[in-house]
Order: C-alpha cells, then sequence, then structure tokens
C-alpha cells in the first residue's frame, strides 16, 4: 500500500504548478496598489487613535480641565498636527526592532505625500532624534506645545501661560540635569516647536492633496482638522 506518484501524475503536477507560478499580479503592481491606498488608510487610524490618546494626554494635564472649556478645544485643534509629529517622531527614533520604525518611515512616503513636504518633514524627525530626549523630556515637551497660549480662537491667554510656565520650568531644569555639558539643550529643544509650528504650515496642505484626491478622513480628524 505505498502511495506512488504515477508519471502522469507528475506531469499534471508540474502543468498545473507551472501555470500558478506565472500566473501572478506582477509584484510591483501588487507593492504599488496594497502600499498607497493602504498606507493612507492605516495612517488615518493610526492618527485617529493617536487624537484619541492625545485628548486623554490632555485631560490629565494640571489645571487644563479648569480652562475655559471653548479654550481647551481652540488649545486641542490648535496643537494636535504638532503634538501628532512629537509622537510619530518619539516612534521614528524609538529603538525598536528595525522593521517596526522603516514600516512607519515607508508608510508615510508611500502614503501621497508630495516630496516637497516629505523632505522638512524627516528633517524633523532626525533632528528630534539627535536630541535623544528622555521620556520626562518627551512628555514635557508635548505638554508645552499643548499649552501654547497664541493659538487661533484662544480667549484667555494668560490663563493658558500660568499653565504652560511651571512646565517650561520644570523642562528647563530637566535639560539641565540630563545634559549637564549642554548649556545650549534647552533652547534647542525650543527651537523644535518653531521647526513644528512651519510643519503646521505643511500638514495644512498635505490635508489638501489628500482631499483633492478624494482621499477620506475619519469623523474624528476632520472635527479636529476643520475638514468636510
Ligand atoms: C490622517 C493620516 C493619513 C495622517 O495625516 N497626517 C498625518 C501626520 C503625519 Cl503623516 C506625520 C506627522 C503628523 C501627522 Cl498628523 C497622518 C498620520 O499621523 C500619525 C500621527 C501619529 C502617529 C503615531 C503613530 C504610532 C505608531 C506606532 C506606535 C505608536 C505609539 O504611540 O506607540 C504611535 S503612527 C502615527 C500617524
Amino acid at each position: 500500500d505505498k502511495v506512488e506518484i504515477t508519471k502522469e501524475q507528475q506531469v499534471l503536477m508540474q502543468a498545473i504548478l507551472k501555470a500558478y507560478e506565472r500566473h501572478q499580479i506582477p509584484q510591483d503592481v501588487a507593492k504599488r496598489l496594497y502600499s498607497a491606498e493602504e498606507n493612507f488608510l492605516l495612517l488615518t487610524e493610526m492618527a485617529t487613535s493617536q487624537v484619541q490618546v492625545l485628548v486623554e494626554f490632555t485631560k490629565n494635564i494640571p489645571g487644563f480641565l479648569s480652562l475655559d472649556h471653548e479654550d481647551q478645544i481652540a488649545l486641542l485643534k490648535g496643537s494636535a498636527v504638532e503634538a501628532m509629529f512629537l509622537r510619530s517622531a518619539q516612534v521614528f527614533n524609538r529603538k525598536t526592532p528595525a522593521g517596526h520604525t522603516e514600516v512607519l518611515e515607508e508608510r508615510i512616503r508611500k502614503s501621497g505625500i508630495s516630496e516637497e513636504f516629505i523632505k522638512p518633514m524627516f528633517n524633523f524627525y532626525k533632528s528630534i532624534g539627535e536630541l535623544l530626549m528622555s521620556p520626562e523630556e518627551q512628555a514635557l515637551l508635548t505638554a508645552v506645545t499643548i499649552l501654547t497660549p497664541d493659538r487661533p480662537y484662544v480667549k484667555d491667554h494668560a490663563a493658558v501661560e500660568r499653565l504652560q510656565e511651571p512646565m517650561l520650568e520644570v523642562l528647563k531644569k530637566l535639560c539641565t540635569l540630563h545634559h549637564p555639558h549642554e548649556p545650549q539643550y534647552f533652547a534647542r529643544l525650543l527651537g523644535r516647536l518653531t521647526e513644528l509650528r512651519s510643519l503646521n504650515h505643511y500638514h495644512a496642505e498635505i490635508i489638501t492633496s489628500w482631499r483633492v484626491n478624494d482621499h477620506k478622513f475619519t469623523p474624528l480628524l476632520c472635527e479636529i482638522w476643520d475638514v468636510q
């Protein structure tokens, strides 16, 4: 009762296998189709959950919930993109298994963002990586970004400043403690906040070009970015 493949069965199997291997969609097409659309959708999903995380983080900033409610919204809307650039920068520069960060880089590079914006985005990621920020510095820098008094539509600037100031004080001290040989470190950190502002403008154009190409965002992103 030994199982034997007959000669004819061998021939039949070879023919089927050859046909199967020959009829696959060309790899570049598969990669291109799969990557552009799929990357945008995945990044949209990640940005949406990132906004949810950001709202929770912001609600836990001492004093934030006692700000005027409309100002709370204005601060969140005004800082969301910058906070997400900071977050995605941490992910980029995190020493996780190489595949992880490359995947994010690959997905952002192939999500329909035009080359003119990719450049400054990745320069920013690199400049954040070079700072080697501690988790405390990352958290405080994000809180300082959210508590920026001069966002559009903020009414009570002074109230926001009163929250941001102590954060800056602590951040300044941390920089001196963590980087004793770099007296300019705190200034370099604040320089990143200026760079973030310019990325805001690029981002508005990126959103517009996605919309022109009929890309859909989630309700939460539409609300926070005032689109649709
Ligand atoms: C709508 C979508 C297409 C979009 O539009 N503009 C941007 C954007 C892009 Cl491209 C770059 C910067 C800022 C924005 Cl806002 C995006 C995608 O934004 C994001 C935002 C944050 C994060 C955090 C991630 C991340 C991964 C792994 C782990 C973690 C983690 O927190 O552990 C986080 S991915 C991710 C994607």
